[in-house]
Formats: structure tokens, C-alpha cells, sequence
């Protein structure tokens, strides 16, 4: 079994994706986070949105449900929320369907193979993405990537150092995994640049901490607090959008 990183989504086709990995989407700040903490709130699932239009179409065309996102940390004209993972954490979203578009993160999942298995990783889940995506790729035969949102397909610090802690997770699991220098790079980044250093050098922790949500930081890098695990489980056919679920917590392994 094989261990990659790809450092933006731009990434992946410079390397002929294999539909059958499993491919584990990291934006620590904020969509990856967010999207978990929108499950630990019990939603039923998670539209995401590749564009803003998109997003509105898709909700001008199945009313009811609760439109989420943000362009460049900017709340949307419209939307019934933004993409906080502390305001999401505080809501009751029980059995709800969001529909959410990101600057960066919603991207990426369009960036992974389609009909690939996509999870959905950040500090938040880290320990229970790790052991769901080993599982899978242990039964299926398969190896495991991790893609960086990124900004705009640029490296962003954030996402490579949350890669290299999951990395480091999957290693722990499964000591064995081939890991390529992506893996090395990523995991060395996470030992200068641990949770409680990195905000300090990212952009995209200054800019959300500009626009005054200092708390969503603090959200996203606090690490192994939940055990939701999103997946991408297809598309919505009048939409277009891919649909995101909870995977069962019985099929996250218990001793991970
Ligand atoms: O909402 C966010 O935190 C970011 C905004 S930006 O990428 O830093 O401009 O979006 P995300 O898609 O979560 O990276």
C-alpha cells in the first residue's frame, strides 16, 4: 500500500489518479473542519457546490434546505450561513441538507477522480478519517492520497501540515505503508510547524482572523475531537452537486 501527498489539486493530474485510491481532502481552515463539525451536528448530508452559482441554482431548484459558503472568507449575499466551523458547532442542523460552496475546499473534491472514494480530513477527524480510509483501502486493495485544497491550486502551509499529521497517523496504523517524499516533506513541516505554531505563518489563518472569527482557528486546530467522517457518496442528479454523508461511526475501527 502506497502513501501520497498531493500538495494542491492541481497536483493530482500530474500524477494519472487512480479512480480506485482512496483520497482523503484536507482545507484545516476552514472547509474540511466545517464540514465535520456540520455532521457532529447530525445533518443528513452536505451538497457541495463547485461554484456560487451553482450553489444558488441548486437551491433555487430544491428549496429547503440551508445554503451555506463563502468567497474568500466574505459571507455570500443570501446564504443562511458561512463556512465557521464554530458557528456550525453551535447550530442544530439535525437530519438537515446543506448545500456549500468554499473558496477552496468544496473544489477540491471535484479535483479527485470521479467515482473515487473521497473523505473528507482535518485535525478535527484526524484519527478517525485515518482509520476509515486504512480500512477501505485495506479491503479494496488500494492506496491512499491525500490532497491539499490549497489557494487557487497554490501550496498552503495549513493544508501540507494537517496532511503531514494524518500522514503520521496512517504510518502509526499501519507501519509498513510505502510512503512517498510528498509524505516526508509534509511530515517534516508538521514537526516546525505544530498546532500551536502555525497559525502564526499561514495566510489563510491571517485572513480569517482579519475578518474577526480568531475562534474558528482555535476550532480548527484542535485535534482527534470528533469522529465524523464525511464522504462523497455520488451526485445529485437534478443538481449536479456532490453529495456528502456521514460514513456509519460502526465502520470507523474502535482501536485506531
Ligand atoms: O472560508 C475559508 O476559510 C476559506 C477562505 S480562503 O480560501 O482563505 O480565501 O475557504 P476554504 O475553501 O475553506 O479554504
Amino acid at each position: 500500500m502506497n502513501l501520497t501527498i498531493h500538495m494542491s489539486p492541481a497536483d493530482i493530474q500530474a500524477t494519472d489518479p487512480a479512480v480506485e485510491d482512496i483520497y482523503i481532502v484536507v482545507d484545516l481552515i476552514r472547509a474540511t473542519t466545517a464540514i465535520t463539525a456540520i455532521f457532529d451536528q447530525g445533518a443528513q448530508r452536505i451538497l457541495a457546490a463547485n461554484t456560487v452559482e451553482q450553489a444558488r441554482e441548486a437551491a433555487r431548484l430544491l428549496p429547503g434546505r440551508l445554503l451555506c459558503g463563502e468567497r474568500n472568507v466574505q459571507p455570500l449575499p443570501g446564504f443562511d450561513y458561512g463556512n465557521s466551523p464554530v458557528q456550525f458547532s453551535r447550530a442544530n442542523l439535525s437530519q438537515r441538507e446543506l448545500i456549500l460552496t468554499t473558496t477552496n475546499g468544496t473544489r477540491a473534491f471535484y479535483a479527485c477522480p470521479a467515482q473515487s472514494l473521497r473523505l473528507a480530513g482535518c485535525f478535527y477527524n484526524a484519527r478517525a478519517v485515518t482509520a476509515y480510509a486504512l480500512d477501505c483501502a485495506r479491503r479494496q486493495h488500494s492506496n491512499i492520497a491525500i490532497v491539499c485544497a490549497a489557494e487557487n491550486n497554490y501550496f498552503a502551509l495549513d493544508d501540507t501540515i494537517c496532511a503531514g499529521y494524518l500522514a503520521q497517523e496512517i504510518q502509526r496504523q499501519e507501519p509498513d505503508i510505502t510512503c512517498h517524499e510528498s509524505v516526508t516533506a509534509a511530515s517534516g513541516l508538521y514537526q516546525l510547524y505544530p498546532p500551536s505554531k502555525l497559525a502564526a505563518y499561514c495566510h489563510s489563518a491571517a485572513q480569517v482572523i482579519a475578518h474577526g472569527l480568531s475562534e474558528d482557528i482555535d476550532f480548527c486546530l484542535r485535534q482527534n475531537g470528533s469522529f465524523s467522517v464525511a464522504r462523497v457518496t455520488g451526485t445529485e442528479p437534478r443538481t449536479g452537486l456532490l453529495i456528502l454523508e456521514p460514513v456509519d461511526s460502526k465502520f470507523i475501527p474502535a482501536n485506531s
